[in-house]
């Protein structure tokens, strides 16, 4: 049994918890994965705890309607309003959901979440960059040394595969360069401004979709992007770089007219992250950049991103799927729970 406690239940946290109501039988007939959700800490919706496990039925019901989870229905042993550092140290959970606020300056508090979590043994999964972008070496040291699964697919590019895949079936290549489309934000607000519509709008439409950040100046800013291209270069090029010494313009300057022109030209603005190796130095970039119509980064539209790996034997891979978006990323935390089943099932951990 893997008893789960989220931190922070917004959009994406609540997207999982439905995730795991509905795939339950699933989940457990054909990856062995028993997950009880017996604790939630959120900063405005509240905290509820239950150790012998809450129900997700009416936890969902309790915040959806009602906006606190503190709404759930009293009983024996339900226990409220426990901060997120009490949820984490005294509660029986041994799995950490980490879904609080991307920081791009400090990345906490989820940095201390993840080290708390990690120092008592448990596990964490997140989709928060922050921890993953700032402390990735000194977190992946904590958790190896108490034993503790740390799973972050999600930080790059949400459900789709962008960092277990290259390590799983790319190893064995060296990749020279990692170039692509990591914000889904600010691809929609591109797109949507090729169909016509203001900057204003989008933007608008990106944040009710649930696409954009809770501050979305850290997607429109390229900051976002810039996070993302952090962990490539930690986790898959295996030079950590500081996100502060990667150059990044992101898209708030960018009118109709300037896309229309692009158009005019058979050319498309896409905000591209780049990461490159070169005489083993890796430096990192993000940017606007034009590229042409039939560039197969220039008809990747939407919410979607794409993401190009220089392989130097199995030369130029590219992957594309959904950058953003709740039950995406949902998923990519559900990925890591069945990854961390696996490895418990193994005796790895
Ligand atoms: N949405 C997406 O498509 C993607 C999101 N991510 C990342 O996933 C994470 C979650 O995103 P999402 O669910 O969309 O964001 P939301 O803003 O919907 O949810 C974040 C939640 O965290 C809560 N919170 C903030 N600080 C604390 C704290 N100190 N303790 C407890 N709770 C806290 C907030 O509380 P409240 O609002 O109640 O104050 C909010 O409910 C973010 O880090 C984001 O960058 C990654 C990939 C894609
Ligand atoms: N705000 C981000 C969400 C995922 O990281 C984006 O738009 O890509």
């Amino acid at each position: 049994m893997t008893k789960i406690a989220f931190v922070g239940f917004g959009g994406v946290g609540q997207a999982l918890a439905e995730i795991l109501l509905e795939r339950k039988v699933h989940l457990e007939s054909s990856y062995g994965l028993e997950a009880e959700v017996v604790a939630v800490s959120d900063m405005m919706k509240g905290a509820v705890y239950q150790p012998d496990g809450l129900d997700i039925e009416q936890l969902l019901e309790a915040v959806r309607e009602t906006g606190n989870v503190e709404n759930y229905p009293d009983g024996p042993g339900v226990t409220k309003g426990l901060d997120s550092m009490a949820t984490i140290q005294q509660s029986n959970a041994d799995m950490i959901v980490e879904v609080t606020f991307t920081d791009v300056e400090t990345g906490q508090p989820a940095i201390d979440h993840c080290r708390a979590a990690f120092e008592k043994g448990k596990s964490v999964v997140t989709t928060n960059k922050g921890p993953v972008a700032l402390a990735y070496e000194e977190l992946s040291k904590l958790a190896e040394k108490n034993g503790a699964y740390w799973g972050f697919e999600g930080t790059v590019m949400s459900g789709t595969p962008a960092l277990r895949m290259p390590v799983a079936t790319l190893a064995g290549n060296e990749i020279k360069e990692i170039k692509g489309i990591l914000n889904g934000t600010t691809n929609y607000i591109l797109t949507e401004m090729e169909k016509g519509n203001s900057y204003e709008t989008a933007l608008q439409k990106a944040k009710e979709l649930g696409y954009a950040e809770a501050d979305p100046t850290n997607d429109v800013e390229g900051y976002d992007a810039r996070y993302k291209a952090a962990i490539l270069s930690g986790y898959l090029m295996g030079t950590p770089i500081s996100s502060k010494d990667i150059p990044c313009k992101g898209i708030s300057d960018m009118t109709l007219e300037m896309v229309n022109d692009a158009l005019e030209q058979n050319k498309k603005w896409r905000l591209l992250a780049q990461v490159k190796k070169e005489n083993g130095t890796v430096t990192a970039s993000v940017e606007p950049q034009l590229l042409d119509t039939d560039d197969p980064l220039a008809g990747v539209t939407g919410a979607t991103n794409a993401i190009l790996y220089e392989c130097d034997l199995a030369g130029p891979i590219m992957l594309t799927g959904a950058g953003a978006g709740l039950k995406e990323t949902g998923f990519s935390l559900l990925i890591d729970l069945i990854d961390y089943q696996r490895q418990k099932t193994m005796e790895k951990i």
